[in-house]
């Protein structure tokens, strides 16, 4: 049955409380892409310019420890936001209380605030990501209406989505949610054969366990990035001081027997003493060296993932093929994602926050069919599960 839309809704002279994904790459303060911010966009102004007060919510990075506070204030973002709408954005650093609650009954209708970092509230028992129904019914009560825009974020249950939408009467997906389920749906779920998933990136026990649903719908799984040296060590490998999930080795043992030649994974990389872009480096073969990390696969890697991706009709990609962030490291996210955009007659989709800087940052993304602001979700939405995030939103 269809979703709700924000445009089914009388926002005039009502709070609009706006879940978006604003979980954008920032380093030192600094957005590294925007290509989030950008997406929300249509949702935000539609809103405003129906005389709506648009209260926005968004998680950023991964609030562990009071220091990752400081990393990860949303503030940078607010502000980036007001240049992009071409108005002011109220920013208040507080994700409840006083001072939230003032600056929320101040606001004229046409008016945007964003609030602090939801994860703020992890530090306090996981009350964001582990969806503490306190938490949800709070956050529900600052606003007239729910509106979830953060596709992004849709495979997680969280109080800042699924949430809040269980304490408001309805809940509607912003025009980014409607755009992203409709584009995904038509393209994977009769996928065009052979159908070929790329996966790498740095979230690896978030991510394996996809790959095991995926063996039955894709023709071949390829795995680079940092992904990869969990299956080296399933496979006996040495991986140095590569990035590995001990507790995934098992289910890495089974997924490769499950398998068999579907699944492709680099045979060398580019090994460094350090996490920087200047250590020392080379590319070896097979085991990776004592002393060395992996941070990008080989030029026979990047030979082999180009013979697999010849003459694919659909092509799934999320998580880079190394550090790209680092020039040193970027060259398998680059010619993986050449060889993605020069197939013809082809649909080719990248998803996440970081291969969607990654594809930005190389120059790919004009020649890709759909850039999606989701790595996770997308990945689940193509396994076929329910997204909690989607299952929240009200039918129409
Ligand atoms: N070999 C590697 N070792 C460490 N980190 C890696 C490696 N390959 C890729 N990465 C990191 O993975 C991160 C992105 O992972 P992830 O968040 O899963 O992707 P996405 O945001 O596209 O869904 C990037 O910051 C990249 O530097
Ligand atoms: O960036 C995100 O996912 P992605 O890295 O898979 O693209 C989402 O904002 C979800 O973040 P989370 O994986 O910390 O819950
Ligand atoms: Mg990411």
């Amino acid at each position: 049955m269809a979703k709700l839309i924000v445009s089914d809704l009388d926002v005039k002279d009502k709070k609009v409380l706006i879940r978006v994904d604003f979980n954008v790459p920032i380093k030192d303060g600094v957005i590294g892409d925007d290509n989030r911010v950008v997406a929300a966009l249509p949702t935000i102004k539609y809103v405003i310019e129906h005389g709506g007060k648009a209260i926005l919510l968004s998680h950023l990075g991964r609030v562990k420890t009071e220091d990752d506070k400081k990393k990860l204030s949303m503030r940078p973002v607010a502000e980036h936001l007001s240049e992009l709408l071409g108005k002011p954005v109220t920013f208040v650093p507080a994700t409840r209380g006083k001072e939230l609650e003032d600056a929320i009954a101040k606001m004229n209708d046409g008016d945007v605030l964003v609030m602090e970092n939801t994860r703020f509230e992890d530090l306090d028992g996981k009350k964001e990501s582990g969806n503490d129904p306190e938490l949800g019914k709070y956050w529900a009560s600052l606003g007239d209406l729910f509106v979830n825009d953060a596709f992004g974020t849709a495979h997680r249950s969280h109080a800042s989505n699924v949430g809040i939408a269980s304490n408001m009467k309805q809940t509607a997906a912003g025009f980014l949610m409607e755009k992203e389920i409709k584009f995904l749906g038509d393209a994977v779920q009769n996928p065009k054969h052979p159908f070929v998933a790329i996966l790498g990136g740095a979230k690896v026990s978030d991510k394996i366990g996809v790959i095991s649903n995926l063996i039955p719908k894709a023709d071949k799984i390829i795995v680079g990035g940092g992904m990869t040296y969990t299956f080296y060590a399933a496979k006996g490998l040495s991986i140095g001081n590569s990035m590995v999930e001990k507790d995934k080795i098992d289910l890495a043992k089974q997924i490769i027997k499950e398998a068999g030649d579907k699944l492709v994974l680099p045979v060398d990389n580019v090994v460094a003493t350090e996490f920087k872009n200047d250590a020392p480096h080379k590319t070896v073969e097979g085991d990776i060296p004592d002393g060395y990390m992996a941070l990008d696969i080989g030029e026979k890697s990047i030979d082999l993932f180009k013979k697999v991706l010849a003459g694919a009709k659909t092509v799934v990609w999320n998580g880079p093929m190394g550090v790209f962030e680092m020039p040193n490291y970027a060259n398998g996210t680059l010619e993986v994602g050449k060889a993605m955009g020069a197939l013809k007659d082809a649909t080719t989709i990248i998803g996440g926050g970081d291969s969607t800087a990654a594809a930005k940052q190389l120059g790919l993304a004009g020649e890709i069919t759909h850039i999606s602001t989701g790595g996770g979700a997308s990945l689940e939405y193509l396994e076929g599960k329910t997204l909690p995030g989607i299952a929240a939103i009200s039918d129409k």
